[in-house]
């Protein structure tokens, strides 16, 4: 799905009014619908005591047309018009008419004074400002949401929370419990600066021209599930595990070879043929009491990676991962990638290696997979200040050495050339030990079954963090671990390839 800034975004809403022959109101309806429907669905008490504040533009408009279907509906309600400037637009000043013939309580707020006492109310409703916002808040709307941060309560916003700017650094506004988008992922939604003003979002279809939406350009997408099942390969029936791909894991030390184990099981979990595992000495036991599918091969050294020597021919490797950093272990990681011309995932200390010494990121091969989180980012491209500028700054690095950038997060972003791929597949359930080690096994997996490597990444990512969603209701996301990304797997296989269970 595009994401779009709040100008293309501006110029769908008008050929969808064109295109579709629909005037703007009848499109603030489907809006509002959406919203309601969405509403109603997650808040079924009608005794709550709802306030809805609107500002004076059409995301205003959009919630005083909610006031009016939450009154119809037999919602307590409390409608609105924070007046942060006399200029109402057409579509919100008839909403405005309406809410009062309809005798919806209404209240017009222009000084402090006027404020709702909102521990009277049990959810505030955000409609201050949504995508047409240009500049800082000032004024009573700043009061405004001053109060609703510090009031404690239930806030959901529509479209976006108010006062957060689409397309850049936000640092005062609304702090929504829930954010309820129309139809087009905004980047900020998404970007963990913004958390504590977006909280949950769900994207909520409000019948925008899929003309007007394929006629905008972008390079940022949100990954859906359809795009997925796209990507998968199909499996034939003469398949056999030599036409699957073989995957070489490498890494572990002393303490550190359960991560090659996770690794190397969410390898062939994952689908391919064969999975050989590269480990110093004390893994040979662990890895074949455990996971004897794998093929162990050992490093003359008992407790560490001293040089990465095979004769066996994978299709693709994952590196990196609880290998340590000892001068010895560099070296054999810096010989390695001179002679290394496979497809590759890097992870933690590949990563942290390669950030002692940068001049070996010419070594990698093009299209080399790195999947650093934020802290493993910034060793290898310095600090940033925002998350714009770490998206820029890891854009230029990745179109530098030809790597694909995944930056691990909640919303994990895939940086492949010039495109920014965003993922919201996952939960805080895989915020767990292993959780990276088992991505890295997935992808090196898909790229040696054959996927090119930007499928490897997003199919890698989406697939890991479906197994998290498809779970919430089984494992506790606090008891959820590593081995149950594995463990579910083919689940996630199962929901991308026939939408059977619900994400
Ligand atoms: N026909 C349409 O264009 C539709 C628009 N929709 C809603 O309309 C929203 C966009 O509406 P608008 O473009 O009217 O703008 P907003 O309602 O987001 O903002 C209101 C107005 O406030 C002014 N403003 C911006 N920043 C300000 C600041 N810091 N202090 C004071 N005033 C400021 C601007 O003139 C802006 O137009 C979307 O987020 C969405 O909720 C939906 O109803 C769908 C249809
Ligand atoms: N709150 C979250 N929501 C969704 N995914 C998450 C969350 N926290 C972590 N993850 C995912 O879990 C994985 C953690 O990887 P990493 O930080 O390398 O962990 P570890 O070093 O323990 O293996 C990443 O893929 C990341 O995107
Ligand atoms: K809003």
């Amino acid at each position: 799905m595009k994401i779009l800034s709040a100008g293309q975004i501006r110029e769908i809403d008008a050929k969808t009014i064109h295109y579709e022959g629909i005037s703007s109101l009848e499109l603030m309806k489907h809006a509002a619908g959406a919203f309601y429907d969405w509403f109603t669905k997650k808040y079924t008490d009608k005794n709550d005591a709802i306030l809805i504040l609107s500002g004076v533009g059409n995301n205003g408009g959009d919630g005083l047309m909610v006031a009016r279907l939450l009154h119809k509906a037999g919602y307590r309600v409390q409608a609105c018009v924070v007046e942060y400037s006399e200029n109402y637009t057409e579509d919100c000043a008839h909403n405005v008419r309406r809410v009062k013939a309809e005798n919806i309580p209404f209240k017009r707020i222009t000084k402090e004074k006027e404020i709702p006492n909102f521990s009277e109310y049990d959810i505030l409703i955000d409609a201050l400002f949504g995508t047409g916002l240009s500049r800082e808040i000032t004024g009573i709307a700043a009061e405004v949401i001053k109060k609703m941060n510090e009031s404690g309560k239930t806030i959901v916003s529509i479209d976006v929370p108010g006062g957060l700017f689409p397309d850049k650094k936000t640092t005062f506004a609304v702090e929504a419990d829930e954010t309820v988008t129309f139809q087009i992922p905004k980047l900020a939604l998404y970007l963990p600066d913004n958390y504590r003003f977006v909280g949950n979002v769900t994207i909520v279809n409000i019948g925008l021209s899929e003309k007007a939406i394929a006629e905008a350009s972008t390079n940022r997408y949100l990954i859906e599930k359809k795009d997925i099942r796209e990507l998968l390969k199909p499996l034939s029936k003469f398949a056999h595990k030599g036409t699957q791909g073989h995957a070489l894991i490498i890494g572990g030390s002393l303490g550190k070879t359960g991560t090659v184990c996770l690794a190397s099981k969410a390898a062939l979990k994952t689908g391919c043929g064969l999975v050989s595992a590269y480990l110093p000495k004390c893994g040979t036991p662990v890895i074949q009491t455990h996971f004897p599918e794998a093929m162990a091969i050992e490093d003359d050294n008992s407790a560490f990676i001293t040089h990465i020597d095979y004769d066996i021919s994978p299709n693709a490797i994952g590196i990196g991962i609880g290998m340590g950093k000892r001068e010895e272990t560099q070296h054999a990681f810096y010989r390695f990638l001179q002679k290394n011309a496979l497809p590759m995932v890097i992870d933690a200390d590949g990563l942290n290696i390669l950030s002692l010494h940068p001049e070996w990121l010419d070594l990698l091969p093009p299209k080399t997979i790195l999947t650093p989180h934020p802290k493993e980012l910034s060793r290898l491209i310095g600090e940033w200040s925002d998350d714009y500028e770490k998206i820029e700054k890891a854009t230029a690095f990745a179109q530098k050495y030809r790597l694909i950038v995944i930056i691990k997060g909640a919303y994990s972003l895939i940086i492949d050339s010039d495109n920014l791929y965003v993922n919201d597949s996952g939960t805080p359930a895989l915020a767990t030990a292993g959780s990276g080690d088992v991505l890295t096994g997935i992808i090196a997996s898909l790229l040696a079954q054959g996927y090119e490597p930007g499928h490897a990444a997003r199919v890698g990512v989406y697939l890991h963090g479906l197994t998290a969603n498809l779970t919430q209701q089984t494992i506790h996301p606090r008891s959820f671990v590593a081995s149950d990304i594995i463990d579910n797997i083919g689940n996630a296989y199962f929901t991308i390839e026939n939408g059977m269970i619900k994400k």
